[in-house]
Formats: C-alpha cells, sequence, structure tokens
C-alpha cells in the first residue's frame, strides 16, 4: 500500500432501508491529506461521513484504514475522530477538562495526560483559555476546543462536518485558517464537509465533488476552479453560461448556433464564467435586462437568442444602460470543455 491509498472506500454502498443514498463509492484518500466532500444538500456527505465513522453499516463494500478493514469495526473502535458543527462541548466542563475527557476515558492518567492535553491547547491556540467553561467563549473557540478534543485522541482520520457552519463570517475565515494549520503542522488526514465551493477551494489540497451520491469529479482546487468536468460541476464553481454541444455547434433553447471556434474534439459541452465574455464586439447580440455592481465588476444580464447570457465588465469602465443592445462573443478558447453534460 502506498500513502496514497491510506483510507479507501471499496465499491461502498449506503443504504437507508430500501433507499440507496451512495451506490458503489470507490474512493482514495491519502495520508496527510485535507480533503473536502463537496455538494448540495442531499447529495450524500453526511451519510458517507457517517459510514466511515462507524455511525451506519453499509448495505456491501469496504472501507479500508492504514491497511485494516474497518468496514465491521464498531465506531468506539475506529480510529476515527469526528468533530460536528454543533461542538457538543460539555457545558458544566472547563476547556482543559472537556479536551481532557476522552483521554480520561482511555484510562490516560497524571503527567501523560496533562502533556497530551497542554499540547492538544497548544495546537489549537487555546492555551491561556484552559480554565474557561465554553459558555465564556467565541463560537470559534469553542470550535477549536471541540478541535483540540479531537486531535488528542491522535486520530488516524478526522472527520469534520461542516465544521465552520455556524461561525459567522469573520470567524469563519479565520478558522479557515487555523484548520488548515493544525492540518498541517499535525499531518492528521482530514476530510470536512461543505456545502460552500468558496470554502472548498480555499483549503483543500484535494475535492471531490459529490451529486446524487456519486462522485461527480475529483480534482485540486484548480482542477475543480479551471477545468470542470461537467455542467453540474461548472455551474457550481460560477460557471454561469453553461451549453451542451451538438456537433461543432452549441445547443441553445431555440436551436443550434455556430461558434466562431471550434471546440475540442471530445467536447459533450461548454462553459463560460462572466468574465470569460467578451463584451461590446462578436457575432452575437443582446439586450441588458439586469445589471449589479460588485465593486471592482459589474455584471450584466444579457437577454439573447443563445437563451440568457450572465457577462462581467471591469466597473470602471463606462456603464451599459439597461436596455440597451450589445454585441458579445462566447471564445472558444477560454471556455471550459466539460466531458458529461447531464442535465442540458
Ligand atoms: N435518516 C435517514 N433516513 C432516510 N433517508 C435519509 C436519512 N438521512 C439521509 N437520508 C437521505 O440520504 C440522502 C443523502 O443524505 P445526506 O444527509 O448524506 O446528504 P448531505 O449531502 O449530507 O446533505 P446536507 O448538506 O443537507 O446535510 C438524501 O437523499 C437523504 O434524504
Amino acid at each position: 500500500m502506498s500513502d496514497a491509498r491510506f483510507l479507501c472506500l471499496e465499491k461502498l454502498t449506503l443504504s437507508y432501508g430500501k433507499n440507496v443514498a451512495v451506490p458503489e463509492m470507490n474512493l482514495d484518500i491519502g495520508k496527510g491529506e485535507l480533503v473536502a466532500l463537496l455538494g448540495p444538500s442531499g447529495c450524500g456527505k453526511t451519510t458517507t461521513m457517517r459510514a466511515i465513522a462507524g455511525l451506519m453499516e453499509p448495505s456491501s463494500g469496504a472501507i479500508i484504514l492504514d491497511r485494516v478493514d474497518i468496514t465491521r469495526t464498531p465506531a468506539n473502535k475506529r480510529p476515527v475522530g469526528l468533530v460536528f458543527q454543533s461542538y457538543a462541548l460539555f457545558p458544566h466542563l472547563n476547556v482543559y477538562e472537556n479536551v481532557a475527557f476522552g483521554l480520561k476515558l482511555m484510562g490516560i492518567r497524571g503527567k501523560k495526560l496533562d502533556d497530551k492535553v497542554q499540547e492538544g491547547l497548544r495546537t489549537v491556540g487555546l492555551s491561556k483559555f484552559a480554565t474557561r467553561k465554553p459558555a465564556e467563549l467565541s463560537g470559534g473557540q469553542q470550535q477549536r476546543v471541540s478541535l483540540a478534543r479531537s486531535m488528542v485522541m491522535e486520530p488516524k482520520v478526522l472527520l469534520l462536518d461542516e465544521p465552520l457552519s455556524n461561525l459567522d463570517a469573520r470567524l469563519r475565515l479565520e478558522m479557515r485558517t487555523e484548520l488548515q494549520r493544525v492540518q498541517k503542522e499535525s499531518g492528521v488526514t482530514m476530510i470536512f464537509v461543505t456545502h460552500d465551493q468558496v470554502e472548498a477551494l480555499a483549503m483543500a489540497d484535494r475535492i471531490i465533488v459529490m451529486l446524487d451520491g456519486h462522485i461527480e469529479q475529483i480534482g485540486t482546487p484548480e482542477d475543480i476552479y479551471n477545468r470542470p468536468v461537467s455542467d453540474f460541476v461548472a455551474d457550481f464553481v460560477g460557471f454561469e453560461n453553461v451549453f451542451a454541444l451538438e456537433g461543432r455547434k452549441l445547443k441553445t433553447p431555440t436551436g443550434t448556433v455556430e461558434l466562431s471556434d471550434t471546440p475540442p474534439r471530445d467536447a459533450k459541452g461548454l462553459a463560460w464564467r462572466p468574465s470569460m465574455v467578451t463584451l461590446g464586439d462578436g457575432p452575437f447580440e443582446g439586450t441588458i435586462r439586469g445589471t449589479s455592481f460588485a465593486g471592482g465588476t459589474r455584471e450584466y444580464l444579457l437577454d439573447t437568442p443563445l437563451g440568457p447570457i450572465k457577462a462581467e465588465c471591469d466597473a470602471s469602465l463606462p456603464a451599459h444602460e439597461f436596455g440597451s443592445v450589445l454585441k458579445f462573443d462566447l471564445p472558444v478558447t477560454k471556455a471550459a470543455s466539460l466531458s458529461r453534460v447531464g442535465s442540458l
């Protein structure tokens, strides 16, 4: 086994009664990776995490962790840690006692216990808060206690279910960096669930995009952001102009349209971010039906024979008026080339 196959899900099928939530999932996660499970509500992220943690039994398939088959290992015997979105701290225990709790259950006492707790608190930057109760901490600090409590158990894999979703915007940014730092310093393999693509792109070494119980794409943040393979992923990461191809032509709601360039041979679809649309020049025309100012850029919604098109340009350029007609192009050279178009 190489480190690249530290955690393996092999043909893992997860069901609730007769309903299959995740059919035959195959996934390899490397040792020390920080992986995001990204997808819309109901795609099976939590179900997958629950199975890895041992909180639900797979209907078939296997989970291998560090060469050991843990498919039927009870949750409390797995070297897997869990951090939930609600911090689930004991309110009557102080920070130190919360972090020490699991270690004490394992029979660790005395100096060894103290060393581990101090080390855990240091890792998450909370040494000074050891005697505070959870209620005397901010949401971000409580989340860090929760993280320390899991880390001190030295899990082989740490699972985090929407770890930042309860935090306000500023703390979320702070905790993103903090989580990344703790993960890189400790080298623990971490999988976190999120439905927020910005969070996944910012934090993860690798992103697993899920849809309807299956994996739609696995890749680095750069792969996912720049080279989405399907219409779903493209749309999810902000390519707001997504089309299927019919031969070399673009399929639109009213028929097919010739492009100014030849699409790549294997492409089943093409996608453009609003910023990739050429405005003011090109073979197509659209009427401005909406504008929105976003600081550095201005976005236009165009009513066109191709359907609605979103285009973006520098906000320092003079604004176009609502209702005016603009020429535009969808340059093939800039487009993401999609190898699958499921819903178009
Ligand atoms: N306890 C349950 N009983 C029956 N079906 C369930 C149960 N929990 C989840 N499901 C179904 O399994 C599928 C996957 O759900 P899951 O909770 O894993 O999605 P998710 O991606 O984590 O969604 P969210 O982001 O909303 O938490 C969904 O179709 C859901 O309705």
